[in-house]
């Protein structure tokens, strides 16, 4: 590389835009990312991150504009190979691994097979695999695994681990679209650390994020798009938290992103029990005895393969319970299977949203599949009933864009992670089971969430288990908080010992003061 070159930015976006028919969702940005530096790109929902990204990886063609990769013009439409070649990687929301098959196979998807003379080396796939799968920490992940068994956190990490392999510090390119939206606190931090090592090395890391904390705490300069705008583009130094978020609402000191909710309730909770869990075991968890109120925010958190995720699975059906028993209303349930759950009012958002939507479907028809039957009339299936539900929840869920008949796939994943929760608020429903449920979900949108799921716990004595790794929030919304740990619940927190550090301390097992100490020790789903 020429002196010249390596002075240029590696990469220069130059009045992109982008139209997806009359809609313009990227307007005109000018935007430089340099070597050696971590660029953080922000935004509310829909504000254009992902396409900006797309249209980088040639995915997408802009409408027009230019793109500079270390100085050189890239011809656009890019090819996916033109990209690759010039040392520009991506870990992309959906991660693009393929479910079924196996980790060393999506690895080598990437970078080819090892080979010996003609013939692929098996052992040396696995070996170099195993190298990867170290690389980002998931040691006791064996190769072998179909993707679609690892758990969504675990698919992140292999997603990483892809992109990594094979990058060419100095010359690298490596966009991160929201790469920690589901890492427990122990594996953002390393995470970090790996950014900060590449960027120390020559990488020009393009980091999509809505977590504040973890622009402040690597970023070098940060970039905010509004409605496809770029609306701040400076060193982090000058900017602070309060600040980014007024710009990324669009909000202003008096006008705040409201608070979901006020001081933690006390008494609200009624002392029905609405689930109980006696005993249960499933493939990972087990002999759980737990308790969900009518009225109450249960939240269940842990680090990775605590198991939180599967106790989800086993009260909603989409697992076997294999001990023990489930409770309904004071019944022992016989038979568990989603279908039952739906009758019984039981509800329940899983992690991937694709399990969870039909993408291909508009926002009318997704929002009232759970429940056709409110929309009949003399025996035909009501349009306008369906409009006047969807345009409610999107109202109340604030979905953008406002239009009943958009194909849920061309919502941004915020959007549509608030589509698949109003689904669910659609119902008459006793229980609500989330799994993380703002996952990719910018500041604002995550309130207006949460502010619904609560409307509905005050209104209707909605019980809620929330299932979550993100311990500010299960701090701040929950009324009673179960740790787990190797599929156990370790901890039980109610009232004023909800705390963030106690709920950390916890899922460690050390005391409060000792967290730096046990950031190594996570447990990894078997
Ligand atoms: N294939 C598509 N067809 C039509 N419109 C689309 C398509 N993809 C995205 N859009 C629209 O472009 C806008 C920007 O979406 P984009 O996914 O880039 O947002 P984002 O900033 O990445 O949001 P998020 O943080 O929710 O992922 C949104 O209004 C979205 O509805």
């Amino acid at each position: 590389m020429t002196a010249s070159a390596l002075s240029e930015p590696s990469v220069q976006l130059m009045g992109l835009t982008k139209d997806f028919g009359v809609n313009r969702v990227l307007d005109n940005v000018n935007l430089s990312f340099r070597a050696g530096s971590i660029h953080a790109l922000l935004g509310a929902n829909g504000s254009g991150k992902s396409t900006l990204i797309k249209i980088l990886a040639g995915y997408h063609a802009p409408t027009s504009g230019a793109i500079r990769l270390h100085g050189e013009e890239l011809a656009l439409p890019a090819t996916p190979r033109a990209v690759h070649d010039a040392g520009v990687r991506f870990v992309h929301q959906d991660l693009g691994l393929v479910g079924t098959m196996s980790v060393a196979d999506n690895l080598a998807l990437a970078l080819g097979y090892e080979r010996t003379a003609q013939t692929i080396s098996w052992r040396k796939q696995r070996d170099a695999a195993r190298r990867d799968l170290a690389a980002v920490g998931l040691d006791d992940v064996d190769p072998a695994t179909p993707v679609k068994d690892l758990g969504p956190v675990q698919q992140t990490l292999v997603a990483m681990a892809r992109a990594i392999r094979g990058l060419e510090p100095g010359r690298g390119v490596l966009v991160l679209d929201e790469p920690t939206a589901r890492l427990p606190n122990a594996q953002v931090d390393e995470l970090l650390r790996r950014c900060r090592s590449l960027r120390d090395q020559g990488v020009a890391l393009i980091y999509v994020s809505h977590r504040l904390d973890e622009v402040f705490a690597m970023a070098d300069t940060v970039t905010v798009l509004r409605d496809g705008r770029v609306v701040f583009d400076d060193p982090i130094a000058a900017t602070n938290e309060e600040h980014l978020t007024g710009i990324i609402t669009g909000r202003t000191g008096e006008d705040p992103v409201p608070a979901a909710r006020g001081p933690r309730r006390k008494g609200a909770v009624g002392s029905e029990a609405k689930i109980s869990l006696r005993g249960v075991s499933g493939t990972f968890v087990t002999d759980i005895d737990l308790d969900l109120h009518r009225g109450e925010v249960l939240a269940v958190t842990g680090l990775i393969g605590s198991g939180r995720s599967e106790l989800g699975r086993l009260i909603y059906g989409t697992q076997r319970v294999t001990a023990g028993t489930v409770t309904h209303n004071g019944q022992v349930l016989q038979k568990i299977t989603p279908e039952l759950s739906i009758r019984r009012g039981i509800g329940y958002v899983p992690q991937d949203r694709k399990q969870a939507a039909v993408p291909g479907f508009n926002l009318a028809e997704n929002l009232c599949l759970a429940d056709l039957d409110r929309h009949m009339r003399a025996g035909f299936l009501s349009k306008a009933s369906q409009r006047t539900a969807t345009l409610q929840a999107i109202k109340d869920l604030d979905v953008r864009p406002n239009d009943p008949d958009r194909a849920l796939r061309e919502l941004s994943g915020g959007n549509q992670q608030k589509v698949i929760l109003g689904k669910w608020l659609q119902l008459d429903l006793d229980v609500l089971i989330l799994d993380e449920p703002t996952y990719g979900v910018d500041v604002g949108a995550r309130t207006s969430i949460l502010a619904s799921v609560l409307e509905r716990v005050a209104s209707t004595g909605l019980s809620v288990l929330l299932l979550d790794s993100d311990i500010d929030l299960v701090a701040e919304y929950a009324d009673r908080v179960l740790v787990m740990r190797r599929g156990q619940i370790a901890k039980e927190l109610s009232g004023d010992d909800i705390t963030v550090d106690n709920i950390a301390a916890a899922s460690y097992a050390v005391q409060p003061q000792g967290l730096a100490a046990s950031g190594a020790d996570i447990l990894e789903e078997k």
